[in-house]
């Protein structure tokens, strides 16, 4: 179930991060769906089969990688199906992460689906971020583990619809801890701040 290794092809690992940006597409459209019962009703039938010809192909191991740390490529593939920055997770919005020097950036615009305050980003799905991308940050240090603590500041509300920037950088690493800072800005603007801090542990393998 925990894999870290996987055989799957470029062709089929094509096809499963279409699934997911359908699905994503379809988690953003309900939100915001204004139809009569007869087409909802409709809908609800096709996405009925859809559960069906899934199923007999549902088994208690994922096609990709959970986790994969050696990862080349796309820092967005060390937890495919993560669900804050999994390409192959439908729950997590299309954020991409890129190594810039000594930071690690997440570029993302949410949609309504990750609405909190009135057309600004859920507090939650904030926070969820953060940990992602900071956990991923500390793994530069060639060691990785869970977060024991994470702190957030939300200076100014976080829009959706625009052009985020989240940003995360090693701190300080001392024996088996790493604290992480980050940052998210809006049109340069820091809108808020984090720190967090990883306790290292042996890898999950299973
Ligand atoms: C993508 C990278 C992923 C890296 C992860 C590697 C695994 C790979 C596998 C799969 C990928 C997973 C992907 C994760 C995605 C993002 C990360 C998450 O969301 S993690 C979930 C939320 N976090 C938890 O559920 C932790 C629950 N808590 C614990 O397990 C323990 O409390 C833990 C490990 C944090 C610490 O427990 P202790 O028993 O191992 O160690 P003690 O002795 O308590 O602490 C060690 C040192 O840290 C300090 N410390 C611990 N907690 C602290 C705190 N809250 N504040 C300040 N210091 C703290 C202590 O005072 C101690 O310091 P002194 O060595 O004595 O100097």
């Amino acid at each position: 179930m925990h894999n870290t290794n996987s055989d799957a092809s470029d062709e089929h690992r094509q096809v499963l991060k279409k699934l997911s940006g359908h699905l994503r597409n379809i988690i953003e459209q309900s939100i915001v769906l204004n139809a009569p019962d007869k087409v909802i009703t409709d809908i609800n039938k096709q996405l009925a089969t859809i559960e069906t010809i899934m199923q007999p192909y549902v088994t208690d191991k994922r096609a990709l990688e959970y986790y994969n740390p050696n990862v080349r490529g796309d820092l967005n593939d060390i937890q495919p199906y993560s669900a804050v920055s999994g390409h192959y997770n439908a729950l997590a919005a299309p954020i991409k992460f890129e190594q810039q020097q000594d930071k690690l950036i997440g570029r993302v615009k949410y949609g309504r689906a990750y609405e909190g305050p009135p057309n600004c980003v859920h507090g939650a799905i904030i926070a969820g971020v953060y940990d992602q991308l900071m956990a991923i940050a500390g793994m530069a240090t060639g060691k990785a583990g869970p977060t024991a603590y994470l702190n957030i500041d939300y200076h100014k509300p976080t829009p959706l619809f625009e052009a985020l920037e989240f940003q995360a950088w090693i701190s300080l690493e001392r024996d088996n801890k790493i604290i992480v800072k980050g940052q998210c800005l809006v049109q340069g603007e820091v809108v808020t701040s984090s720190e967090a801090l990883f306790i290292v542990k042996a890898l999950l393998n299973k």
